[in-house]
């Protein structure tokens, strides 16, 4: 049995896709379009048959897809211009809006040499709308992003977590080597936070925290300060091309600015109100180099001795210290 013959009407076929065709003849004129076309580049085929797309779209076609084409007709060789690469090579435009803003329509683009017996070599092009792919790929973007900087922001104070300043730490210690500047250190604790979260509760203790936090951050200056919650009540500054007295200052400006916020403390065994010890340790590149973790250890000594010393104050150290070499910053 033979299956029943259908005489297919292609124009009218080719007019109900979803995608736009447009056929060239082997010297680049336009020969056919479909409805699709018509429809985005606001102009119908009547008025493009015959005509090179150049003539048809003075207002630029992207140079690859003109290559493209001329390769095409040349050389019969095909190709997909994707639209990661090329998001829009012909003037396309879904709106009147979009075409007044010069807003093409993202597209991919296929390039095809077709032999057509009796009318030589002719090339089809197929462009496929990708708006949507681009808006997921924007969301993806977003989303991807927003997940990039969940992963080194804390979630409590909004400033960088304990990864990011580990990472930004090590880098900054290379860098110093490399290019012989000194880095610095700051790191810093709540005085009596025990007992400020027994006396106002946990609620009022994260709020005491993300007020540091942003306290902290106004005295950090440099773009390429790093500042950190460096885990519970305790943060960290990495301070690039500092030296001692610079990171000292910095380290200074945080302690008062945390008293200057005049937070009430009446369980505070140091002041009538929340304050903060901190610890300083610098770098030399010319002293060695140390460790990220030799470094942090430095500063977390010289912060162990401005607790044992009262609180509320800030002690340095550079990296060639002895274990003694611990000195005071803050004047009483
Ligand atoms: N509210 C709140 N409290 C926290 C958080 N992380 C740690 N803490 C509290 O911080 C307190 C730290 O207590 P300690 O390590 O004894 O230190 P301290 O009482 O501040 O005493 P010094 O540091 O010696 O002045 C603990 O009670 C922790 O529960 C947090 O995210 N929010």
């Amino acid at each position: 049995m033979t299956a029943p013959r259908l005489k297919v009407n292609w124009p009218m076929l080719s007019d109900a896709l979803a995608l736009g065709l447009v056929l060239l003849d082997g010297k680049g004129r336009v020969l056919h379009w479909n409805a699709w076309i018509s429809r985005y580049a606001g102009i119908a085929l009547a008025d493009a048959q015959g005509h090179t797309l150049e003539e048809v779209f003075p207002e630029a076609l992207s140079a690859p897809f003109r290559k493209a084409v001329a390769n095409a007709l040349r050389h019969r060789l095909p190709i997909v211009l994707s639209n990661v690469l090329h998001r829009a090579p012909l003037p396309l435009y879904a709106r009147a809006e979009h075409r007044a803003a010069d807003q093409r329509l993202p597209q991919s683009v296929t390039i095809t040499p077709v032999a057509q017996p009796g009318a030589g070599h002719l090339c089809l092009l197929q462009i496929t709308d990708t708006s949507t792919l681009a808006t997921r790929e924007r969301v993806l973007q977003l989303r991807s992003d927003r997940l990039s900087r969940e992963a080194v922001i804390d979630g409590l104070t909004g400033i960088y977590n304990r990864k990011y300043l580990d990472d930004k730490l090590r880098a900054e210690l290379e860098r110093a080597q490399r290019s012989q500047v000194p880095v610095a250190l700051v790191m810093f604790d709540v005085d009596s936070f025990k007992a400020y979260n027994d006396n106002y509760g946990h609620p009022a203790g994260d709020r005491v925290l993300v007020a540091i936090a942003h306290a902290a951050r106004e005295q950090i200056n440099r773009a390429t300060d790093v500042l950190a919650r460096y885990g519970g009540e305790e943060f960290a500054a990495v301070l690039p091309a500092s030296d001692k007295i610079g990171a000292q200052r910095v380290a200074e400006k945080i302690r008062s600015a945390v008293e200057a916020l005049a937070i009430p403390h009446q369980a505070s065994s140091v002041a009538p109100c929340v304050t903060v010890s901190l610890g300083v340790a610098c770098h030399d590149p010319r002293d060695g180099y140390p460790g990220a973790h030799e470094l942090l250890e430095l500063a977390d000594r010289a912060l162990y001795v401005a607790k044992r010393n009262g609180r509320n104050q800030v002690r340095w150290t550079i990296s060639s210290a002895t274990p003694l070499d611990i000195f005071p910053v803050t004047q009483r």
